[in-house]
């Protein structure tokens, strides 16, 4: 089972890759469980597919769980669902040294890491992410947040699981758009910093998608590994590294609020729209060749993530669209700040961009 250390200053934890995850938990989790009674953060479809072997397994252990249980979809990352999970918390009394558990996708994780990082200021929490988005990303780093009428992810915290438990089985149960946009955040450490990554993903993508336990495994490891290296070097996002995760997400969290982040349009989705349309960018500004965009378009096309603006149907203009990004956490001194590419593993940042500029290539792109 690959083991990958996440080396965070003072706090390093461990994301173990691997099957019957979910049916060991109560093992897995170890003397981190202290009490009967686990707290449990996880939405109905998780709970619906994963609820029992969570149950039985802690019944081995002479525990039982507490479940929250919350809607499924991005709409659940609201200040409504922070207060009823920390209010919960606070009923079961839970202390400064336990554990709580997110048993469930990005969702579930952000949420929960965040309720966990202001409970008595600050508690412990395990991720266990069931989607393929949240093993190759959301469950590792600490990122955590809500999202807020003004825009995606605006009020959260930095704050590191103990454990991260990624079940493969878990992605058994998954329906294929999710399984398609959890791919589009792995496509992006290829796109980042590793070309014979993003082959790899060309060659074995609809593979992994379609099933194939090896090749899952592989994407899973590989891509926590890369994240990892990261965010190990820059927690909190301050030299410059750690924004590299960011790729394609200033033109996808504009993407999220314009369709209102709602099932219109998944994270991954939007994410995988977005790195298209960083390529496209670059290409304009002579950064890296059209060929070489086409090639990042196709392989995101090819797997059935969308690859081209018009086909959702947006009825903006391309300042309005740009204006949502003038919200980006990247933001400094009222600048956008955006991942550009010399080419394929070639992602860097910069801060030479204007509103004005990213208006008039988003006004290309909707009018096509
Ligand atoms: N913190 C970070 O570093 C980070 C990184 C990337 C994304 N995110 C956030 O993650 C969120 C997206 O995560 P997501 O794509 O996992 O979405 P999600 O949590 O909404 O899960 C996707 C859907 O799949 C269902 N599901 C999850 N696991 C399942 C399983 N095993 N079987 C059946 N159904 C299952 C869920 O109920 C939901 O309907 C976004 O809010 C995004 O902002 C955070
Ligand atoms: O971990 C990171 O850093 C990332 O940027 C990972 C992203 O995939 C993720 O969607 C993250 O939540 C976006 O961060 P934000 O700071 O732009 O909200
Ligand atoms: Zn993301």
């Amino acid at each position: 089972m690959p083991i990958i250390p996440v080396d965070i200053a003072g706090r390093p934890y461990e994301v173990r890759v691997g099957a019957g995850l979910i049916a060991r938990l109560a093992e897995e989790a170890g003397a981190r469980l202290r009490k009967p009674v686990v707290p449990i953060i996880t939405d109905v479809n998780v709970h619906k597919a994963w609820g029992a072997a969570v149950d039985a397994s802690l019944a081995t252990a002479g525990k039982s769980a507490a479940w929250h249980i919350l809607p499924a979809g991005e709409s659940t990352k609201s200040w409504a669902n922070l207060v009823a999970v920390v209010d919960g918390l606070l009923a079961l009394e839970v202390e400064r040294g336990d554990h709580i558990i997110a048993l469930g996708g990005g969702v579930i994780g952000d949420l929960t890491g965040f309720a966990a990082s202001m409970l008595k200021r600050g508690c412990h929490f395990i991720q266990v992410p069931t989607s393929l988005l949240a093993q190759v990303d959301s469950s590792v780093g600490g990122k955590t947040a809500i999202n807020t009428p003004a825009g995606k992810n605006l009020v959260g915290a930095f704050h590191q699981p103990s454990l991260v438990l990624a079940d493969l089985d878990a992605l058994d149960t998954l329906p294929r758009r999710e399984l398609a946009a959890g791919y589009a955040e792995v496509v992006k450490y290829g796109l980042i910093n590793d070309p014979e990554f993003f082959a790899w993903c060309e060659a074995n993508g609809e593979a992994m998608l379609s099933g194939d336990r090896a090749a899952r495994e592989y994407a899973v490891a590989y891509s926590v590994a890369a994240k990892a290296r990261i965010v190990a070097q820059d927690e909190f996002e301050t030299t410059g590294l750690r924004a590299l995760l960011n790729l394609g997400h200033t033109f996808g969290h504009a993407l999220e609020a314009e369709t209102g982040f709602s099932d219109r349009l998944l994270h991954g989705e939007a994410v995988a729209l977005g790195c298209v349309l960083a390529a496209r960018f670059s290409a304009r500004r002579g950064l890296m060749g059209a060929d070489e965009a086409a090639r990042v378009a196709a392989h995101i096309a090819a797997v059935g993530l969308p690859a081209d603006v018009r086909s959702l149907g947006l009825n903006v203009s391309g300042a309005q669209l740009a204006a949502h990004m003038l919200h980006d956490k990247k933001v400094d001194a009222g600048r956008l700040a955006f991942l550009l590419m010399r080419g394929i593993g070639g992602t860097f940042l910069t801060k030479d961009v204007t509103l004005e500029e990213v208006s008039a290539f988003l006004t290309e792109e909707l009018e096509g």
